[in-house]
């Protein structure tokens, strides 16, 4: 892994004025991004979330997932406090790709759950890596961080990378009718910790 900065510029949203920041992994060629939003202090815990790439979700509306939902509520949520970070990680479809993920949802259409499909397709349930995300913390100047996220492994992995997770902070948005065995299986296999599933505690 060898992520490095190339340039920064403003990103205005409906929430406020971002700064993007854009890295190149230079041995996988994927491009990365960090947003952020006003002053972050190496010292300071701040508010932030760590997202994984869903051109689905994110960008074409979708309500299979939750995806969508959650970057919108997190750059709201760090507008609204007037600090905080966003890593944008392109690790479509918890890493296995878009064409694949489009694979995996055709067996979902079928009957299959997220965890069942990536594992018919012959990939784990998550093939997500978090290495790239210390040098990019680094690069804006985040060493301590309450995460917004529900997923407890993602909090382990960036303790892992050597990262302070202070707090987590629960992210339950965007549950409807399309998304509803998604999130349960979130819950039963994955590990997530969704309150209105009570399948988890709240340890990590
Ligand atoms: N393989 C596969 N990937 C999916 C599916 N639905 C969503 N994804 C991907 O799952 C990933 C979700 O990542 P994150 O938004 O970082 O969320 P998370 O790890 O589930 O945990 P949270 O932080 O709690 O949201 C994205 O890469 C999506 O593209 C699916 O049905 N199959």
């Amino acid at each position: 892994m060898s992520i490095k900065y190339i340039a920064t510029s403003q990103l205005p949203t409906p929430w406020g004025v971002f700064a993007m920041h854009g890295f190149e992994d230079t041995e996988t060629g994927k491009e990365h991004v960090a947003l952020t939003f006003g002053e972050l202090n190496a010292d300071d815990a701040i508010l932030g979330r760590i997202h994984s790439e869903c051109l689905t979700g994110d960008a074409l509306f979708s309500l299979r997932c939750d995806c969508g939902f959650q970057l919108q509520t997190a750059m709201q949520n760090i507008a609204e406090l007037g600090q905080g970070f966003i890593l944008y990680l392109r690790q479509e479809g918890r890493g296995i790709g878009l064409l694949n993920k489009i694979r995996a949802y055709e067996l979902q259409d079928a009957g299959a759950n997220t965890v069942e499909a990536n594992e018919r397709l012959g990939f784990k349930a998550d093939m997500r890596q978090y290495d790239m995300i210390k040098p990019m913390l680094e690069q804006i100047n985040v060493t301590r961080v309450r995460l917004m996220t529900n997923n407890p492994r993602k909090v382990k992995a960036m303790q892992q990378e050597g990262i302070e997770v202070v707090d987590r902070v629960p992210l339950q948005v965007g549950k409807n009718r399309y998304n509803e065995a998604y999130l349960k299986t979130k819950s039963t296999e994955l590990g997530h910790m969704m309150s209105e599933y009570h399948f988890n505690d709240e340890q990590s």
